[in-house]
């Protein structure tokens, strides 16, 4: 356990890829204040860097892999402290992809105080990424990648949510269709709740 983390409020947000994890982050950061720390988008600043651990990384990720535990938890701790004298909480983004990532987040940094769980469905995540990919740039945003990473979603990540539904800490954001009504009331519920 860090020290400067210690009364840190925490909440992992889990979701396929293309649920829209980032956009709903975005939606709270605005609202409430909260710090977002996407794992995703810390390791693809590693791979922007240009650095040797980066080329290692942009090869897993490419392949939509899962990149060692290590690697992603030692980003988001570091991430996390950079922060702690500002932060209000902090949405960890795509983290934990499996239940062991989420065990070791607990040994290493604290427990989350509320899981969100953007959910949505495998043919609206395929449609979403496939658009994105047209602007995105990134290099998993491809056919054949994304069906990968919706594979490692349901085997290893799923899981997670089953796993902290037995402390009672998970929230579901439906994004199957274009209301917003769920996610504010849900959002609201989620956030003012305390630890
Ligand atoms: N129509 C629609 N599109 C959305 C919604 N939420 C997100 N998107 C779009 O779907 C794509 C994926 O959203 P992101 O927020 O990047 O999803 P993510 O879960 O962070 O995805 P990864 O970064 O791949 O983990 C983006 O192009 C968004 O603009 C939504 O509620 N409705
Ligand atoms: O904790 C993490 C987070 C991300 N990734 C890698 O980064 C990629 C992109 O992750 P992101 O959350 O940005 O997108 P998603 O796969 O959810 O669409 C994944 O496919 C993995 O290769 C990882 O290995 N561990
Ligand atoms: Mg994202």
């Amino acid at each position: 356990m860090t020290d400067k983390l210690k009364d840190a409020k925490i909440v992992f947000v889990v979701g396929g890829p293309g649920s829209g994890k980032g956009t709903q982050c975005e939606k709270i950061v605005a609202k409430y204040g909260y710090t977002h720390l996407s794992s995703g988008d810390l390791l693809r600043a590693e791979v922007a860097s240009g650095s040797e651990r980066g080329k290692q990384l942009q090869a897993i990720m490419q392949k939509g892999e899962l990149v060692p535990l290590d690697t992603v938890l030692d980003m988001i701790k570091e991430a996390m402290i950079a922060k702690a004298d500002v932060s209000k909480g902090y949405l960890i983004d795509g983290y934990p992809r499996e239940v062991k990532q989420g065990e070791e987040f607990e040994k290493k940094i604290g427990a989350p105080a509320l899981l969100l769980y953007v959910d949505a469905k495998a043919e609206t995540m395929v449609k979403r990424l496939m658009k994105r990919g047209e602007t995105s740039g990134r290099a998993d945003d491809n056919e054949e990648t994304i069906k990968k990473r919706l594979d490692l979603y349901y085997k290893a990540t799923e899981p997670v949510i089953a796993y902290y539904e037995k402390c009672s800490i998970v929230r579901k954001v439906s994004r199957n269709t274009e209301r917003n009504m769920m996610l504010q009331s849900n959002m609201t519920s989620v956030l003012s709740l305390t630890p």
